[in-house]
């Protein structure tokens, strides 16, 4: 439980006019007190005249024959198109219908102001990142708020192209910081060196911070994703030019108690394509925005100082140039070379990190977690059963660190959630159990949208409401990821009491390794992976799970390993991985299967195979949690397939062919198969001795991988 003091901004909004409070006068704090404010068209003629850009136009005149001309008026033409205006007035006005909209659909915005405070008082002296993890559109507009709010200049933001293109949107927006940027640079040499000198001079020479999303796009899953390096090394390269001293980057998590998307996501996850950002879909989305939303809850991070990061490196002043020397760098292509490469690859790695650990649980998440489990044996879970395991999983989260918005009585607080969430679970008063709505999918005001996905209606009406649940119920698997590993690697062993601390480390990189995309965890660093499996460890003796505590730091006790098991525990964290270890082992086992038959497949094409593969399996009766169509899940386990050097990509044409290495596969098959059975034994053995009694009970089958 968090002791750090709260606000609730929409409190104080509650009893304000919106109009005086976004019409007050504003001095607000600067990131970086050395820079001055720079709008896009302060930047134009020193794009155009940067090192970089003449020497790239010099390339494509000399190579392309293209006129200097040309290509200059290009630039110029694109810059006005893409770069971003500080506009107050529409910042003002947009504010004061924010305040109409935040205050109609949430129930709090709930800020932690010491950490503003202190990130505040970081700031000042030298350029500032500001960087908030992304699950909803709702962050960058809240994030521009908040800084309204707390006397922060307004940030640029980097935001995509899709965004441009709508209707006056495009224009407001720009008009509030935003610049537009490509999803991907491809091989647009002008384009990226046009993109990188925006970013580098915003970093050296403006007062506010830069902002973007190092995920790219909205987590569709309530989990992180592997973060994008482009625009991390770009706005670090001042930095390593030894242009700026320092500089700061801050990490920030916002938790929605619901989010506004989850329907959206719910079946993007099983494979509708994603609506096109419009004015008209924005429009339409406000009106039918009548929902209680919750609350939402915001946490700035530790600062990182990019300067203090590397000095932990003894190289770290190799990797400085002098800047006299950028022409010959910007002509042969040295920056980020190697090293610099790696320390952008950690720092982007830990500012993830960062915006983790400071993530906040509320009863949604946890309860998810129960029922999500529960839901794969009965259709009703009992609330007694949720009680406890609520209760259990607020304790693991607590000892992990997090911070827990969840009082007693906790039946009134599970209560409470269920109301928000009634168009997916709700309470049966009769028998005390929760059950799910089935069929919410094609009533959710999108029937079109989900059955553009390839799955049958069927499927489509069961797997909704899980899916739905599971991107609340992942953000505690996130949390959970390393204790989660190290009880499924000694739940799932042959002989447990023989494990050494060695042989244990051993599993629990295996198994991270297999689930290094899912659960962005970092296989770069040996000292991080050794630190996190130590912390492990002594989490799990303070929870009494199987260890207890040893003074020779080598060795582990499991001498009184029986006593300690808790079997209920356990089955809640052997139940987080379910989905993903499941998900995985079909997959695997479906590819090996498929290309027997056809060896190559494009990678666009596997995917939805694969699903529709999944969806045959489960219509089986096999013992399978729906949450295996997610693309999402699919999408990661090609990626750390590929990782882990079971399967080879290539280009062909336009598309990236996907090939296995079969014996590959197979090894990482045989470590997985058999540690499923027992999981899912395990499990099933828990859900028998459990108060399920009074509820009916169905045949277990043990999934045959
Ligand atoms: C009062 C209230 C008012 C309210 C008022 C409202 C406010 C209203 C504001 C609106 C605001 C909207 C906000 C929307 C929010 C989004 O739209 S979020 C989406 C847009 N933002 C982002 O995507 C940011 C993160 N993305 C990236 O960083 C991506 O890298 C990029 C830059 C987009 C490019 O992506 P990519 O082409 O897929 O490439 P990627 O693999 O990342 O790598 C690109 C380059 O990085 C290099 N690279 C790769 N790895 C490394 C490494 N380890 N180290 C160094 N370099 C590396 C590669 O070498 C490559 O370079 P080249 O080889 O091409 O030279
Ligand atoms: O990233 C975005 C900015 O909010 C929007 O695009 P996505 O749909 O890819 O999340």
């Amino acid at each position: 439980m968090s002791l750090s003091k709260k606000n609730d901004i929409l409190e104080e909004l509650r009893n304000m006019y919106y109009v005086s409070f976004m019409s007050k006068s504003w001095n607000p704090s600067l990131p970086n007190k050395n820079g001055i404010k720079l709008t896009v068209e302060d930047l134009i003629p020193l794009i155009l005249r940067s090192v970089r850009v003449q020497l790239t136009m010099q390339k494509l005149n000399r190579v392309n024959r293209l006129p200097m001309l040309e290509l200059q008026s290009s630039v110029r033409s694109s810059l006005e198109d893409l770069g971003h205006h500080r506009n107050m007035p529409v910042i003002r006005w947009v504010g004061i219908a924010l305040c109409h909209i935040l205050k109609k659909n949430y129930k709090g915005i709930i800020v932690n102001e010491e950490s503003i405070k202190r990130v505040k008082a970081k700031m000042g002296s030298n350029p500032v990142i500001f960087a908030p993890s992304h699950r909803s559109y709702a962050d960058f507009i809240l994030m521009s708020f908040l800084c309204f709010y707390y006397d922060i200049e307004i940030p640029v933001i980097a935001a995509g192209q899709d965004f441009q293109s709508m209707w006056v949107m495009g224009r407001v927006l720009r008009e509030c910081c935003a610049f537009f940027i490509r999803r991907t640079f491809g091989g647009d040499s002008l384009y990226k060196a046009i993109i990188a000198e925006y970013v580098s001079l915003l970093i050296q020479f403006s007062h506010t911070a830069l902002e973007f999303f190092i995920e790219g796009t909205r987590s569709r899953s309530g989990k992180s994703l592997l973060p994008k390096f482009g625009l991390m090394s770009m706005a670090l390269e001042p930095y390593f030019y030894g242009k700026v001293p320092d500089v700061t980057i801050v990490p920030i998590n916002i938790t929605y108690e619901r989010c506004l998307e989850d329907s959206l996501f719910s079946r993007e996850l099983l494979g509708a394509p994603k609506p096109k950002e419009s004015t008209r879909l924005l429009l339409r989305a406000l009106q039918v925005l009548r929902e209680n939303y919750g609350r939402v809850f915001v946490e700035f991070g530790e600062p990182i100082s990019v300067k203090k990061f590397n000095s932990a490196d003894i190289q770290t002043r190799d990797l400085r140039v002098d800047l006299n020397q950028a022409s010959s760098f910007y002509k042969e292509r040295r920056y980020p070379g190697p090293q610099v490469s790696q320390r952008v690859k950690d720092l982007s790695y830990s500012v993830i990190r960062e915006q983790n650990r400071i993530m906040t649980f509320l009863p949604v998440h946890i309860m998810a977690v129960s029922v999500s489990l529960w839901l794969g044996f009965d259709d009703n879970v009992p609330l007694e059963k949720v009680e406890t395991d609520v209760k259990y999983l607020r304790n693991i989260l607590a000892v992990l660190g997090y911070s827990v918005e969840l009082k007693d009585p906790v039946e009134k607080e599970i209560i409470e959630a269920l109301k928000m969430y009634s168009r997916v679970m709700y309470l049966c008063e009769r028998e005390r159990t929760v059950k799910l709505h089935y069929g919410v999918a094609s009533t959710s005001g999108a029937s079109d949208h989900i059955r553009s996905s390839r799955l049958t209606e069927q499927t489509l009406t069961e797997a909704y409401p899980i899916v739905f649940l599971q991107i609340y119920a992942n953000p505690v698997c996130l949390a959970c990821i390393h204790i989660c590993i190290l009880n499924f690697v000694m739940c799932t062993a042959s002989k447990v009491s023989e494990y050494t601390k060695d042989s244990l480390f051993k599993d629990y990189s295996f198994f991270r390794t297999l689930l290094q995309v899912e659960f962005v965890l970092y296989m770069e660093d040996t000292n991080l992976i050794k630190n996190d499996f130590v912390n492990a460890i002594d989490h799990m003796c303070t929870l009494n799970l199987f260890f207890t505590a040893t003074t020779d730091k080598e060795a582990i006790d499991l001498s009184n390993i029986e006593a300690l098991r808790n079997r209920d525990q356990e089955a809640l964290l052997l139940g987080l991985l379910h989905p993903f270890l499941t998900g995985y082992a079909l997959i695997l086992k479906l590819i090996i299967v498929m290309t027997s038959e056809v060896p190559d497949h494009s990678e666009q094409e596997l995917r939805f195979h694969l699903q529709k593969k999944l969806e045959d399996e489960i219509s089986i009766g096999h013992f399978i949690p729906k949450y295996v169509l997610s693309m999402d899940l699919i999408i990661n386990a090609l990626t750390a397939y590929t990782m882990m050097g079971a399967l080879q990509k290539w280009q062909k044409g336009e598309s990236m062919m996907i090939r296995p290495i079969v014996s590959v596969c197979r090894s990482i098959q045989q470590d997985l198969e058999i540690r499923l059975v027992r999981l899912q034994y395990l499990i099933e053995a828990c859900y028998q001795r459990s108060s399920f009694d009074q509820c009916r009970k169905q045949k277990f089958i043990v999934c045959k991988l």
